[in-house]
């Protein structure tokens, strides 16, 4: 069958865009009321925040990030202007859901017919953040069939929900803890598989569903399923700043935003073409950054002091410090990167005894790394 592909891949021509041209998009999306995002370079202080996001779009198979905090403390401000840094993927042009030209394997139904006829194009575009609202039915998130269709018109009858249009982005579920079963479980099935099935009366469509998840909570509104807690490979905790300074400059840069958000765009610009350009070289320097045998001992006794289940957390941990070497532009991975990693890995993976809160402590991990434990 193979053999008879006769059609080719056409790239649509694409002139690299000039800081100017960007900013003239910037403008018309002002002028048009569209969402302008805040630049997330212009956000005060939340470093861990900031590193733990930055880090799974390096590095995707990371698994996500869990953001745990008080209300306004810039949760959704970040995520959203996360879009801005991302470096452009290939798309097929007008896939539904986001297939990769190079990587035929996973085509959709779609795709693969349009390659068969030679008529499957080639887009550049920015990598998506896909809100996934608390309240959507399950067939605005994992897509709706039509029986009566399926039966005459095969996999056209299958209307794609927001995990196809979260393939190869950022699936972003604010308020994560309040999903309703059925989601959680969406998610969880397709965090496992990379792929989204959707079954009914014996008719079933799959479609690759590969995201990077990112949920926001706030704790006081109850907990997150243990399932998913332990699916979802970072978390932070958010707090509100107590620093004078800082504070007045939130305002006074949010007030800049408000009053003028063209000119405050093109004030932070610079900043964001400097983390633009650091993601993109980490990626670039990423597959270069292995881990020694030394480097995977100690991430071996961290896991093991701080009584986790499983081996997922070591996993988890040796991912992000390589991830962490790379966006510090470094080729050799340090303790510092494992520490940093496990704060982000550890603190909801530890083991609780009942009537036991055992608490995270940094100077445990610093005293496991250098030996004295
Ligand atoms: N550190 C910060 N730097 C810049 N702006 C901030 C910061 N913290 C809060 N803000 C501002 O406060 C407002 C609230 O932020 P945001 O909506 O992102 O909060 P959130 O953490 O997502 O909370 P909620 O769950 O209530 O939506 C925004 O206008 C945001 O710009």
């Amino acid at each position: 069958m193979s053999s008879s592909i006769t059609g080719t891949i056409k790239e649509v021509p694409k002139t690299a865009e000039a800081p100017s041209q960007y900013l003239e998009d910037i403008a018309r999306k002002a002028t048009r009321t569209e969402r302008v995002l805040y630049p997330i370079s212009a956000i005060v202080g939340q470093e861990k925040m900031l590193r733990a996001l930055i880090l799974n779009t390096i590095n995707p198979s990371i698994g996500g990030v869990l953001i745990r905090g008080q209300k306004g403390t810039a949760k959704s401000t970040a995520v959203r202007g996360l879009a801005e840094v991302l470096p452009e993927i290939e798309v097929v042009e007008g896939c539904k859901f986001n297939c990769d030209p190079k990587d035929p394997d996973k085509f959709c139904w779609e795709c693969t017919e349009k390659k068969r006829k030679g008529t499957l194009n080639v887009n550049k575009r920015q990598t998506k953040v896909v809100d996934l609202p608390v309240g959507a039915t399950e067939d605005r998130v994992v897509g709706s069939l039509d029986i009566e269709k399926a039966v005459r018109q095969g996999v056209q009858a299958f209307d794609p929900g927001i995990l196809a249009q979260a393939n190869r982005g950022i699936l972003y579920v604010d308020e994560i803890n309040l999903l309703d079963d059925f989601v959680v479980d969406a998610l969880l099935d397709a965090a496992a598989m990379n792929v989204n099935t959707v079954e009914r009366e014996g008719v079933s469509v799959s479609h690759p569903a590969n995201f990077i998840i990112v949920g926001s909570m706030n704790p006081e509104e109850g907990e997150l399923r243990p399932q998913l807690l332990d699916r979802i490979a970072l978390q932070v905790e958010v707090t509100g700043i107590y620093d004078v300074e800082q504070r007045i400059e939130i305002v006074e840069r949010r007030n800049g935003f408000n009053d003028d958000p063209k000119q405050f765009i093109r004030d932070y610009e610079a900043e964001q073409e400097k983390l633009r350009s650091k993601i993109v070289k980490a990626m670039q320097l990423l597959p270069r950054v292995s881990s020694t045998r030394e480097n995977l001992r100690t991430i071996a006794e961290i896991c093991i002091a701080f009584n986790v289940d499983g081996h997922r957390a070591d996993i988890m941990i040796e991912r992000a410090a390589r991830t962490n070497a790379a966006y510090e532009g470094r080729e050799r991975i340090t303790n510092d990167d494992i520490i940093e990693a496990s704060e982000m890995v550890l603190p909801h993976r530890m083991r609780k005894k009942p009537f036991e809160e055992e608490e995270f402590s940094v100077d445990q991990l610093r005293a496991v790394v250098d030996g004295n434990i």
